[in-house]
């Protein structure tokens, strides 16, 4: 067996029963072998995060910056190798898996520009001749559980404020997809974080996460993932009387209008719903079509559907790579089933394929003729399959886009300017874009959704410092 790759903790690479890493486009391929942490292994790395906090939390911001900086460097100087490793674990194309690279380097580049802009305010008391201070600290020891889909986006995203703001870290990524995050760690504890700053306890959600969980140590905990999981987390943390956040599912509507540029509503489209292999909480899984240019828009995508090569990640002129597993595979194969018993008429796509190599491949699916109520427009996939809900205008197109208790993104194309400012204000969505997909967001903005998408502040940009921080407010009477 190759090299095992261990988990991180109190500053050492420890030992743990190997697992191996399957490439989604070759299932022969084994990436590479991870270690599987057990219960002790995180309630260790738990115990190094709390003795390494109070030090770290009052280390200089110029040694934050600094660290955060080299880092992120490294990610930048690595992002083909990197990149590569990505696609092979997660099934995204190399180009989304160098992308996705560069977008970790940036946000580690962010934060590390955000130690050196950590600010307060000082104002007059009510009181004469008192002064009032208000300051951010650390809160202490952060549990981070991530998803397979962003393998070292969302880890970055989490960890990097994390440290900038103080705090220590225990991270779990997801089983299936350790290895992005592994390189991450690795390239983080290297530029300089002392021992037990940041540790890394890969394995199992039911045994890493569910100890994160359970821990009393565990001051904060930041989730993305599955609404099923992120209700858990919810009740572990009230018991615990701890901070949460939580990212979780979306079911993402992108209105076309009648006066939309057509070429733009299908890229839109194409990008949102398919891309990434559709296994994007931000994915437009529900197309709002309003009649005038439902039949052009359906006719138009298709078309640019047939185009789309489906193949092994890092096979040059792939669009879009593999299903993630075969768990998620079965879940995509069966909303089209339910779908198709539901009365939507499959209008293109939806098939297995075979390719060179074994692999989790399936056809975009696009469905048409479907109602709002059909449970193919209320839950979430999380695969390569869209449907079209046709509506009379846009105020039908905007109720429709609201009902769902999902409220992550939405989207609408239009030339009009009325209906564009009007989609702003009234799309119940954390995010809302026009003329422009549902997913594939910038690094440092607020980052976070609405109803049961996401729960607590949000993520990303100067946003993060509301989750990471704890605000004090002090009173003196010189
Ligand atoms: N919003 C989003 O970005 C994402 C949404 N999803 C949705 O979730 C569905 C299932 O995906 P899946 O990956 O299984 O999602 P999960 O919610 O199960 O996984 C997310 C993370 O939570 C961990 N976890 C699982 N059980 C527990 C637990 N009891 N305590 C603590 N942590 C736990 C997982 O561990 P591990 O997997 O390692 O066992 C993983 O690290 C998808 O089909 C999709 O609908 C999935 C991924 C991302
Ligand atoms: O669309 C994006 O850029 C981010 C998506 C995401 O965070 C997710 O799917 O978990």
């Amino acid at each position: 067996m190759e090299e095992l790759h261990k988990n991180y903790i109190a500053g050492e690479w420890r030992d743990g029963e190997a697992a191996p890493n399957h490439n989604p486009s070759n299932t022969d391929e084994v990436v590479g072998h991870y270690a599987r942490a057990s219960a002790d292994d995180a309630q260790a790395a738990i115990a190094a995060a709390k003795d390494a906090f109070p030090a770290w939390s009052r280390t200089g911001i110029q040694q934050r910056h600094d660290i955060l900086k080299t880092a992120s460097d490294e990610v930048m100087a690595r992002r083909a190798e990197l990149g590569k490793l990505l696609a092979q674990e997660e099934g995204k194309t190399l180009a989304e898996g160098i992308g996705e690279t560069v977008r970790a380097g940036q946000i580690l580049d962010f934060y590390a520009g955000e130690c050196l802009r950590l600010s307060g305010e000082t104002l007059p008391s009510v009181r004469p001749g008192i002064g009032v201070e208000i300051t951010r600290e650390a809160v202490g020891v952060v549990g981070i559980i991530t998803p397979w889909n962003f393998p070292i986006a969302i880890p970055a995203w989490k960890i990097a404020p994390a440290l900038c703001y103080g705090n220590t870290v225990v991270v779990k990524p997801a089983d299936l997809v350790p290895g992005s995050t592994w390189a991450l760690v690795d390239i983080l504890n290297r530029a300089g974080l002392p021992p037990g700053v940041l540790n890394l306890v890969m394995g199992r959600g039911s045994v890493v996460g569910q100890t994160l969980l359970d821990s009393p140590d565990v001051d904060a905990l930041t989730f993305t993932g599955s609404v099923a999981t992120g209700k858990r987390v919810a009740e572990a943390s009230v018991k615990q009387m701890r901070k949460f956040q939580l990212e979780m599912g979306g079911k993402n509507p992108l209105v076309v209008l009648d006066d939309a540029d057509l070429a733009t509503a299908v890229e839109c489209a194409a990008n949102g719903a398919y891309f990434s292999t559709g296994q994007r909480c931000t994915a437009s899984s529900r197309l709002v079509v309003t009649e005038g240019i439902h039949d052009k828009f359906v006719a138009a995508l298709t078309e640019r559907m047939q185009g789309l090569v489906i193949d092994h990640a890092l096979k040059k002129g792939s669009h879009i790579g593999p299903v993630v597993d075969q768990s998620q595979l079965d879940q995509d194969e069966s909303y089209i089933d339910i779908a198709k018993k539901e009365g939507a008429k499959l209008h293109w796509g939806g098939e297995r394929l075979n390719r060179e190599t074994p692999g989790f491949y399936l056809q975009p699916a696009l469905f048409t003729e479907t109602k709002r109520d059909m449970r193919i427009n209320r839950e979430e996939v999380f695969g390569p399959v869209a449907s079209v809900i046709k509506v009379k205008d846009y105020d039908e197109a905007l109720e429709v886009a609201n009902d769902t208790e999902f409220g992550l993104t939405s989207g609408v194309c239009t030339t009009s300017l009325k209906h564009a400012t009007h989609f702003k204000r009234n799309s119940e969505a954390g995010m809302v874009m026009v003329n422009l997909p549902t997913a594939g967001v910038d690094y440092h903005v607020s980052f976070g959704g609405r109803k049961g998408s996401s729960y607590g502040p949000r993520e990303q940009g100067r946003y993060a410092a509301e989750f990471f921080t704890t605000v004090k407010t002090a009173y003196t009477l010189p």
